[in-house]
């Protein structure tokens, strides 16, 4: 029998996520009868305890029965069980300062360590993600906000309903002005802005049209990679060539500023690429962009306004666009930030259950295998000692 263990989240302040839901629970044990499901009890789970005993699925402080356990974020070394396999986000792939003792604690106690992160599909592309819901909760949020900055409308924030489909329902017979949208990217995150674009009934106009073009409606469109960078060059946009050199491209975003009143931004985004626009930009009288919603949320990356991270109570920070500081939100000449970097668990429950979806469709049957590859690629450490692939660790991971 395999027992798995889905874990409490104890790093703080407290994720409210889990990797699967009460019902997942219940279908995996009712179609793999060689496996039992074990959940450690939680007073901030977004499933309550009394759902999981609902759907028959047995608490118990207890998880040393179990072979596998199931987390979300880094687990406090302290709570580690020894000789266990574990699966989370633990961050320790870049040598983040932050997590060298969880790791080295994974080593020590002989632990197994899978990172979510690392699992990939064949061609690269990661399997798990939040971003879906993140992106859903930045559209949302940047809406909301533009609406509280104009006094034309208002939206009930995301944290205050149950789940995704209250907050449909709260859509119903919502009316906005005529306002243009600007979505950067194309992953996982752009596609869930573009969920609350349908939702909402905004329309989709191209790139080219939406420049140069006025509606009586609300708009929006997308500007992916190929929409965004160019070779400076020769003038064109290779993904393949992007992503190994991005330095080389320029970035393509300026004229959108002066043809847009929200920017919602989901690319992905590292130092090497150039930002969407400079302060130079930001200061210009031409500047039309009132509201951000910095999905990728870098603080000073592909937007240099985005001045640090805000929180679920407290969304969004106005910032001057001439001495570049932070201000009060909703202002009349600022440009409002919402960086949140932490949106999914506005909806923990909907993201929750996306997770446990791509968890079970593409690991869940490698987990019962003998060998995987896609485990073993993002197995960091194996019974207490790096794997090969990881091996470059080994200094963080030394005492
Ligand atoms: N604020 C939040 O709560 C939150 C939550 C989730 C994700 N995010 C951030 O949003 C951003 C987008 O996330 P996502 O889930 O849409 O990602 P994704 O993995 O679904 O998509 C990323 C896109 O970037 C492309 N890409 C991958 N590697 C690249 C590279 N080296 N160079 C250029 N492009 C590359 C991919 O082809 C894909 O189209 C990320 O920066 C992520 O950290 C923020």
């Amino acid at each position: 029998m395999l027992q798995i263990g889905l874990i409490r989240e104890e790093k703080q302040p407290h994720d409210n996520r889990v990797a699967f839901t009460p019902l997942q629970c219940q279908w995996i044990t009712r179609n793999y009868p060689q496996v039992n499901i074990t959940v450690q009890p939680s007073d901030w789970r977004c499933f309550k305890n009394d759902e999981y005993l609902k759907a028959g699925v047995t608490l118990s402080e207890d998880l040393s029965h179990c072979q596998i356990l199931l987390g979300i974020k880094e687990v406090p070394p302290e709570k580690l069980l020894a000789g266990k396999t574990y699966l989370f986000f633990s961050h320790t792939r870049k040598k983040q300062p932050q997590n060298q003792h969880l790791l080295q604690t994974i080593l020590q106690k002989n632990i197994t360590l899978i990172d979510y992160e690392c699992l990939v599909h064949e061609d690269g592309q990661r399997i798990l993600g939040f971003g879906f819901f993140a992106g859903v909760v930045g559209a949302h949020n940047g809406i909301l906000t533009y609406g509280k900055k104009t006094r034309t409308f208002s939206l009930t924030p995301v944290h205050e309903c149950h789940d995704f489909k209250e907050l449909i329902n709260h859509y119903f017979g919502t009316k906005l002005p005529p306002l243009k949208i600007a979505i950067t990217g194309s992953g996982r995150v752009a596609a869930g802005t573009l969920e609350v674009m349908g939702l909402l009934g905004i329309k989709y106009i191209p790139p080219e049209e939406y420049l140069i073009n006025n509606y009586a409606y609300p708009v929006y469109t997308q500007l992916k990679a190929g929409e965004l960078y160019l070779r400076r060059t020769d003038k064109t946009y290779s993904r393949e060539d992007f992503h190994l050199h991005p330095d080389k491209y320029d970035c393509r975003f300026l004229p959108f500023v002066t043809a847009t009143d929200i920017l919602m931004n989901g690319i992905y985004w590292d130092e090497r690429i150039a930002p969407l626009f400079t302060w130079t930009d930001l200061a210009k009288d031409n500047f039309r962009i009132k509201v951000i919603a910095d999905i990728t949320d870098d603080t000073n990356g592909s937007v240099p306004s985005n001045l640090g991270d805000s929180t679920i109570e407290d969304p969004v920070y106005g910032v001057d666009r001439h001495t570049h500081l932070k201000t009060a939100p909703y202002l009349s000449d600022t440009v409002d930030m919402m960086c949140v970097s932490n949106l999914p668990n506005e909806l923990p429950r909907d993201a929750s259950q996306y997770f446990g979806d791509q968890l079970m469709k593409y690991v869940f049957d490698e987990l019962l295998k003998e060998h995987s590859d896609t485990l073993h690629n993002a197995t960091i450490a194996q019974q207490g000692h790096l794997t090969e692939r990881f091996s470059y660790l080994q200094d963080y991971a030394d005492l």
